[in-house]
């Protein structure tokens, strides 16, 4: 359960629009105050008017004093009555994991605050959990240039003095980088050395998405050249974000995609970063994972040509993915329902001593997402299917990439009683099995399997992706020794 407290965009690509449909891509409900009105199109803003505070108001109170919000996003609020407003809600400990996007101008450049930039850092600069400034924002805040990688770094830290647990100051109007290598001490020499993703003065930090892949199922990590980064994604230079969290600098970073549409990107983000803190991420992964998302949205949406100007992203890229893929699984599996064809690239492949059964419901897996841990609901255990294995007496290979396109392996497999039993080959590798699903569009799912202690159940995590689109995870926390439960998915870049 999110929250957005935002400002209404008719044209439905940025504020409270782009809010709710990013709440929902993340199967998360989201829950809304509207600030403010704008008349809105992809060329800009017409006119905008402040909703009153009483009604304000009443919206947090009707919306706090029935739902259990765990996170809450703040967009556009027109100025310092309402900043006021929401800063009191904040203070009073109502308004948990709030990540503040100190909207100021629109892409179009338009304004959207009236009040003293100032004021946004004094009232919810010590209650946010993370701001969100974009290279503008953060200059109106700190009231300096802002250029260089070197420059948001300080902007971060000069910001996150005045409180907030993590500053992430965005790159995406640094145009710069889409145009060819940076200044020296810019940009890609930057993000490039580190592939992507660095960290100052700590550890580096997970292998999460939102950094150094490029989109398309590459671990990313190793040091690039800018035209191989560049090249590698099909686009045009990086789009690089700062992160300061907890004390450490991060730097995460994006193959910038080229595209005019990338109207509504910082409140699609910010509304990710709290879609993404309700579902339990921690700090760090909730924000390298909405930029990864963001990414994929604005990839997504590159060919649209909804309105004149620069239009919205794909808030929904990873439901269709997934249910292209599962369609054309559901399609290849029809036409095969017995066996893996050796010439088609069709069906569920155990890479290490496991194969799953010749029908599984993989379309299930477009429908099962919940946070870990949590458990089902009636609904999302009708909405959950499981996979079936069986043995692959064929043996496996282990990477997915490799995988796809080619043959499967030949013959006709049947459900061993060994298998079900735990025998056999399932047994061998009962610590560490690994499954790929590989169909002919090249698109395939990966993944590991391990038990929880001796006796726990199995934790398996699955990685579906495509030859053009970044890779999801799904994790499933039910299995026995024949079965999957697909019941969570994520994006892992
Ligand atoms: N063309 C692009 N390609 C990839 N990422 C982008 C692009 N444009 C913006 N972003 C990313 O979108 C997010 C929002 O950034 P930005 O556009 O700067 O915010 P805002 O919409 O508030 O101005 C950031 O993570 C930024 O790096
Ligand atoms: C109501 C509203 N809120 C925020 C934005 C910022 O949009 P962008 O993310 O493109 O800067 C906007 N254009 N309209």
């Amino acid at each position: 359960m999110a929250l957005t407290i935002a400002g209404s965009d008719s044209g439905g690509g940025a504020g409270i629009q782009a809010d709710l449909h990013t709440f929902a891509a993340h199967r998360v409900h989201g829950t809304s105050v509207v600030t403010a009105i704008t008349a809105q199109n992809t060329r800009g803003v017409t006119a905008a008017e402040s909703v009153g505070v009483d009604l304000v108001r009443a919206q947090l109170d009707a919306v706090l004093g029935d739902f259990s919000v765990v996170a809450v996003k703040t967009g556009m609020l027109g100025g310092e009555a309402l900043l006021a407003l929401v800063a009191q809600y904040g203070e009073a400990g109502r308004l948990p994991n709030l990540v503040v996007d100190p909207v100021m101008v629109t892409t179009t450049g338009d304004s959207l605050f009236s009040g003293d930039p100032a004021a946004y850092l004094a009232r919810l600069g010590p209650l946010a959990t993370v701001l969100t400034p974009n290279l503008i924002e953060a200059r109106q805040l700190l009231g300096r240039e802002i250029t260089t990688v070197d420059d948001m770094r300080e902007a971060a830290r000069a910001l996150a003095t005045y409180g907030p647990r993590a500053v992430l100051v965005k790159g995406g109007h640094r145009e710069e980088a889409a145009s060819g290598p940076a200044p020296s001490g810019g940009l890609h020499e930057d993000a490039l050395a580190s592939g992507g993703h660095r960290e100052h003065g700590g550890t580096r930090g997970s292998d999460e998405p939102g950094g150094a892949r490029s989109g398309r199922g590459e671990t990313g990590g190793a040091p690039r050249s800018s035209g191989e980064a560049a090249s590698a994604a099909g686009d045009s230079g990086s789009a690089i974000d700062v992160l300061w969290c907890d004390g450490q600098m991060l730097e995460l970073a994006a193959p910038r995609v080229a595209t005019r549409n990338d109207h509504g990107t910082g409140c699609t983000l910010a509304s990710a970063i709290a879609a993404r803190l309700a579902l339990g991420h921690p700090l760090p992964q909730a924000v390298s994972g909405a930029k990864a998302y963001v990414t994929e949205a604005l990839r997504a949406a590159a060919d649209w040509r909804l309105g004149l100007g620069p239009g919205p992203v794909d808030h929904h890229h990873a439901h269709l993915r997934l249910a292209a893929i599962a369609e054309a699984a559901r399609r290849e599996l029809r036409r095969c329902p017995e066996c893996v064809r050796p010439a088609g690239v069709a069906g569920i492949r155990w890479a290490s001593g496991l194969r799953a059964s010749p029908r599984p419901r993989v379309a299930s897996v477009a429908g099962t997402r919940r946070a870990p841990g949590l458990r089902a609901s009636p609904r999302q255990r009708d909405a959950e299917r499981s996979v079936s294995a069986q043995p692959d007496h064929g043996g496996g290979r282990s990477s997915p990439v490799a995988m796809a396109g080619r043959s499967g392996a030949t013959g006709r497999r049947r459900t061993s009683p060994d298998a079900i039993a735990g025998r056999g080959p399932l047994r061998r590798n009962r610590q560490a099995a690994t499954v790929a699903v590989v169909f002919r569009s090249a698109a395939w799912f990966s993944g590991t399997r391990r038990r929880l202690g001796p006796s726990g159940p199995p934790d398996s995590t699955l990685t579906a992706g495509s030859d053009t689109a970044a890779p999801l995870t799904i994790r499933t926390v039910r299995a026995d020794r024949s079965r999957f439960t697909l019941n969570h998915c994520k994006e892992t870049a």
